[in-house]
């Protein structure tokens, strides 16, 4: 083994190294793609930074425009006023765009301008020419006036020194005034020349400015030109990027994908490899414990029996857990060995509590339990056996129990209630009429249960009876049944704590373990029995019994199997009283009623007799399957916070069942059961009639297994065929048993005795009020709303003893009193209903210390 286990380390070692290679080389590839999708993003960045340049260019270039226009204003106001500036205004055409693209048509209108401003600026130097002539005429003259000045004062010298000269001063006077009047007349034309000069240096110097402003457009326009170019191709550029970057990311993903895929084959084959080693671990560490253990001496046990026995004795430790512990010991328990060695620094007392929390954690062990029964919800249900086989199993499962479930295969199971359901190839062959009969085994699991079904190979065709029970060879069958049962659990080779049989049908379960199985070695198990209901005993002459295999000498007896009332007939339900080691019914107050004369079925004395292990627990619902809030069955799903789905229900179901739907507030009551006497039919009779009367509405479902009663109840039904306020349906039906739970105001069970019974559970589930006899399950799980003796958080119905007429008048009409005259105090009761606490959860608690504590009994006795 090691050998192999060496190999496979060798090969999960190749595997790992090959995987860690093909990881690398994915690694690798990842990081190339990642580095070029770097470079990518980086070229996307800059395409960015240079497009928001471009935009910041396209903004300069608006404000230059804004300025050119200015300046434009500026030249054609001078150039209205002034010769010597051309019209600019006329010559450069003006566009508001802004569009980039409309730059090159307003670049060539520049050049157009900037052409016309040269030519302006050519005849202003011509002007500026002429002008400097004008200076040398200017000068020329200034020249002549100084000549003319000094011949003035020549004149005036001459006009002085021949003062007496006088016919020639007038003559000289006006030679002089018209001298003057030229001079003026030059000096004026000399300021006008220099004026004209300096506006012409003024204006060439501003058209410098502008030509500059110009060529710093052109310059612009041409970057921006150049930028708008480069932004287009960007764009492309940077969708050719985008589809890159995408098929890159694409390929990213698939890589990554790959890489998750080989991480986890490589995670795989890792926690293959350390399961595979530190299962070669723990089984070395275990053997290299057990040979410790097994090398101690006997003289180490011997110490360790006396330790226990001397803390018996001073009553350090009780008597159960002395067993327990010495029973480790003689198994030679490795925990018991280790307790030992390291409490060897501790004080005796630090010693005792370390091994007494060995025997504490052995006496809630995880246990295997087996269900075998006839019964199994939803799969195989007729009534409340049903439900309490899943109910139970489901919480025990919870718990942390291996539960499994052996039922027969009946032709009539809704089987697509059931997972992976296939037969088995092998068959089970068990023991019948003194031959052996073939039995096909299915498998598959229901409610997340394992279940095993038995399909007897047997000419009687047991279960293709289109009925699951009522057949006149009931008793033949389930004894067939239950013989199977076990004989599968010993071919498989089951090694069960518990094994838990239900009702008569497979009560044989118990004296056939004892008396035949056990020796063939299915014997790990403590047989637990519940009987849901005593009524049902399934007796039958005492030679039947041998078709099981089963002594009919040895069992026929009045403390074994014999009937009490018929000394020919053997009593399956009192044989398995004798022959389990736990007996349960359904609640403490049926348990009560069975053990009297009046309520015992004829059982009392046996059961009086076998006390001790006989107990009642209330069964619970199963909570999961019967919950308003996920009720897949009903129109609207509600809780007890918000009941307004409840009406809607109510509404949905009077509109299918064609009820009047007139008066929302005309109360609904229903009744879902078997119609047996059990059950108080006269009462639902009673309970129909009466209703309609009080003004309410009646909902009947239920079936008969007895002619007369499903007859009775036929003329019933007909007779309110039509009528708008009663409607029984007679038949089985689970989808319309869920509508009529969520539907209804109140809910009668008027029954004359009741194990536990379910509907009262369900219906408070649902909001809906039980109207209950005081009796049995009953009289456990429905208080009166008016009985002063229950503490008010309790109550949370209508109940009534005496099983006639007037008890139930009284119940169902204070019910209705309530319900007409409070419409809050109703709404509260409904909502506290909703909230009690019906689950599995406590009832399987019980179970469980039922087990733990037979288990634990079983094993002290062994070693006794
Ligand atoms: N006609 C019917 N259609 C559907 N479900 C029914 C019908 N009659 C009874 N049931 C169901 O069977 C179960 C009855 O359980 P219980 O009250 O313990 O009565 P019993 O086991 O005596 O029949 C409940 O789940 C109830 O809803």
């Amino acid at each position: 083994m090691i050998r192999n286990a060496e190999k496979n380390i060798h090969l999960l070692n190749h595997a790992r190294i090959r995987a860690l290679d093909d990881l690398e080389k994915i690694l690798h590839e990842k990081e190339v793609l990642q580095g070029e999708i770097n470079i990518l993003e980086t070229k996307l960045a800059e395409t960015d930074a240079r497009l928001r340049v471009a935009a910041q260019e396209k903004i300069h270039v608006e404000l230059l425009e804004d300025q050119l226009e200015k300046l434009r204003n500026e030249l054609s106001s001078r150039n209205s006023s002034e010769e010597l500036v051309y019209n600019v205004n006329n010559s450069l055409p003006f566009s508001q765009s802004n569009d980039v693209n409309s730059y090159s048509e307003e670049f060539d209108v520049w050049k157009t301008e900037n052409i016309s401003l040269k030519n302006e600026l050519q005849a202003l130097k011509t002007q500026l020419f002429n002008l400097k002539k004008t200076d040398e005429r200017v000068q020329i003259l200034e020249e002549e006036r100084i000549s003319l000045e000094s011949s003035l004062k020549e004149l005036e010298f001459k006009f002085s020194a021949s003062q007496e000269d006088v016919s020639n001063i007038s003559s000289l006077k006006a030679e002089c005034k018209n001298l003057y009047e030229k001079v003026e007349h030059l000096q004026q034309l000399l300021e006008n020349a220099t004026k004209q000069a300096d506006q012409a240096i003024l204006a060439l110097q501003q058209n410098q400015e502008l030509r500059k402003k110009v060529d710093q457009l052109e310059k612009s326009l041409e970057e921006a030109n150049v930028y708008k170019l480069s932004s287009e191709k960007m764009q492309q550029y940077n969708e050719l990027m985008q589809q890159k970057i995408q098929i890159l990311d694409e390929r990213l993903q698939r890589s990554d994908e790959e890489i998750e895929s080989y991480v986890q084959l490589y995670q795989n084959s890792m926690k293959e490899f350390q399961d595979t080693l530190t299962n070669l671990k723990e089984e070395s560490k275990k053997r290299l414990r057990d040979d410790t253990v097994n090398e101690m001496p006997s003289e180490f046990w011997s110490r360790l029996l006396l330790m226990i026995d001397g803390w018996f004795l001073e009553k350090k430790v009780s008597a159960e857990d002395a067993m327990l512990l010495r029973d480790m010991i003689w198994k030679r328990d490795g925990s018991i060995h280790n307790a030992y060695m390291s409490s060897k620094e501790k004080t005796e007392r630090e010693t005792i509590a370390t091994f007494l929390r060995l025997t504490s954690s052995t006496s809630s062990p995880r246990l295997h339990v087996i269900h075998i029964a006839a019964e199994m919800a939803p799969v195989a249900k007729v009534g409340g056996l049903g439900d309490v086989v899943t109910g139970l199993s489901k919480a025990l499962q919870k718990k942390g129990h291996l539960v499994e479930i052996v039922l027969p295969k009946y032709d009539c199971a809704r089987y697509q209630l059931v997972q992976d359901l296939k037969a088995l190839n092998v068959p089970v062959e068990s023991y019948f009429d003194g031959r052996l009969y073939k039995n096909k085994i299915w498998t598959g699991t229901v409610e997340g249960l394992p279940v095993y079904f038995i399909e007897p190979q047997h000419p009687g065709n047991f279960f293709w009876r289109g009925q699951f029970y009522g057949e006149n060879d009931d008793f033949k069958r389930f004894s067939f049944f239950s013989r199977a049962a076990l004989e599968l659990l010993l071919q498989v080779g089951k090694k069960p704590d518990i094994i838990h049989c239900h009702d008569w049908q497979t009560a044989f379960v118990a004296p056939l373990y004892w008396d035949l199985y056990v020796a063939k070695g299915l014997n790990s198990a403590r047989i637990c029995f519940t009987c849901h209901n005593f009524e049902y005993q399934g007796t039958a002459p005492a030679t039947e019994l041998a078709s099981c295999g089963l002594d009919v000498y040895h069992l026929n007896r009045p403390d074994r199997m014999q009937d009490n009332s018929a000394q020919d007939r053997i009593n399956p339900i009192k044989g398995a009283i004798v022959f389990s080691n736990i007996v349960t019914t359904v609640s403490p107050t049926y348990a009560q009623e069975v053990r009297s004369a009046e309520g015992g079925q004829g059982l009392h004395a046996t059961l009086h007799s076998h006390s001790k292990k006989f107990v009642g627990i209330l069964n619970g619902i199963d909570t999961e399957a019967w919950n308003p809030a996920t009720d897949n069955f009903l129109k609207v799903q509600y809780n007890a916070y918000d009941i307004e789905g409840k009406a809607e229900n109510k509404e949905d179901l009077r509109r299918c069942l064609r009820l009047s739907s007139r008066d929302v507030r005309r109360p609904l009551v229903g009744c879902i059961t078997r119609l047996v006497p059990q059950k108080g039919v006269h009462l639902i009779r009673h309970a129909i009639y009466r209703t309609l009367e009080l003004g309410g509405q009646f909902v009947l479902l239920g079936s008969s297994p007895v002619p007369h009663i499903q007859k009775e109840f036929e003329d019933i039904a007909n007779h309110f065929q039509s009528h708008e306020h009663v409607r029984l349906i007679l038949k089985y039906d689970e989808s319309l048993s869920h509508l009529i739970y969520a539907a209804t105001d109140m809910l009668t069970i008027p029954s004359i005795f009741e194990p536990c019974g379910l509907t009262q559970m369900i219906a408070m589930r649902y909001g809906s009020i039980p109207i209950a006899r005081k009796t049995g399950g009953l009289n456990d799980s429905v208080f009166d709303v008016d009985d002063d003796a229950i503490p008010i958080q309790y109550r949370n119905g209508f109940t009534f003893l005496t099983a006639d007429e007037q008890g139930f008048n009284n119940a169902l009409e204070r019910a209705f009193y309530l319900y007409k005259n409070n419409i809050d105090g109703w709404k509260q009761l409904v909502q506290k209903v909703m909230g009690v606490d019906f689950s599995w959860e406590s009832s399987a608690a019980l179970y469980e210390e039922l087990y733990a504590k037979s288990v634990a009994r079983a094993r002290a006795t062994k070693r006794a």
